[in-house]
């Protein structure tokens, strides 16, 4: 049987000695000269930076809507393929932010695992337990769930308390309820991880008590200005793991020449040291 999501990811923490994850958000305006106008030019670019920074990162994530939005799902599809083929044993998350009835999610859960051969996926659990469970019916598949985004509104919703479950339990925030959920009752097969911003270190640290040594996915450092120091501190595990902590305009565009890739290289490398530097 081949690994699961969490082993891999687990390998590629070591082997790399990362807990980057580089964000694939190919934006063609943002390209260097010589690649825009080409008709796989987001291939290409993104091509380019996986190869340039592989050794550097513990995983990929590709959002769908980047190449969606330009009626490019054929060159994320051979950008997947690359990426497993080239550089195995660095998992992809697509990330797709899928959230609907069991029988749609169905569709969602064969367009990013069988389709795009995703290793992952992110999901939002708004909808509950129901609507993950065809996610879930990949048992070698991670599902990586929603619980305090890195966006100033994610408080609107996130940030209300909820009744406790049980009489007498006192209330928490909606995103303590996500995590808990996760963590007791929908996690039975350990592919679920969750997501929870850079921007709110204090809300890592809680998620990480709340669910022991869950994967968390951290997007937020980098362009939208979250702490590196703070993120780990709160987020490792007592292994100095249990992140995927993702970058992504801040490394895609840190250059803007021919040497774009070296350049994303670079930028990788010191993010990569800086988030090695508080594990
Ligand atoms: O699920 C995500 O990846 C995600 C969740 C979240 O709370 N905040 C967040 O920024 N993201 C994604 O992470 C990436 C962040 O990009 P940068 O801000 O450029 O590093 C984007 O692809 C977002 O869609």
């Amino acid at each position: 049987m081949s690994a699961t999501f969490t082993q891999t990811l687990a390998s590629a923490w070591e082997r790399n000695n990362s807990l980057l994850c580089v964000g694939l958000d190919p934006d063609p305006a943002k390209f260097p000269a010589h690649l825009k106008g080409r008709d796989d030019a987001i291939l290409e670019f993104c091509k380019a930076i996986v190869d340039a920074t592989a050794d550097l990162v513990c995983a990929f994530k590709p959002q769908i809507a980047y190449f969606a939005a330009r009626r490019a799902e054929d060159q994320l599809e051979d950008l997947i393929a690359h990426i497993h083929e080239r550089h195995p044993g660095i998992p992809v998350i697509l990330d797709a932010k899928r959230g609907d009835i069991g029988s749609t999610a169905q569709q969602y859960a064969v367009e990013a695992f069988e389709r795009f051969r995703a290793d992952a996926v992110t999901v939002n659990p708004y909808m509950g337990r129901d609507s993950v469970e065809p996610y879930l019916a990949y048992p070698d598949k991670g599902v990586i769930l929603l619980c305090r985004t890195s966006n100033p509104g994610g408080s609107d919703l996130q940030f209300l308390h909820v009744q406790g479950g049980k009489a007498g339990e006192e209330p928490e925030r909606l995103y303590e309820r996500v995590a808990r959920l996760v963590a007791e009752e929908w996690n039975r097969t350990g592919q679920c991880a969750l997501v929870v911003g850079a921007t709110y270190p204090h809300e890592i640290a809680r998620v990480r008590e709340i669910t022991g040594f869950m994967p968390l996915l951290v997007p937020g450092i980098g362009a939208q200005g979250g702490d590196i120091e703070a993120t780990v501190k709160a987020g490792r595990t007592g292994a100095g793991t249990g992140l995927m902590i993702n970058s992504s305009r801040a490394i895609l565009y840190a250059g803007t020449g021919e040497d774009f890739a070296q350049v994303s290289r670079q930028a990788a490398l010191e993010t990569r040291n800086s988030i090695n530097r508080w594990r």
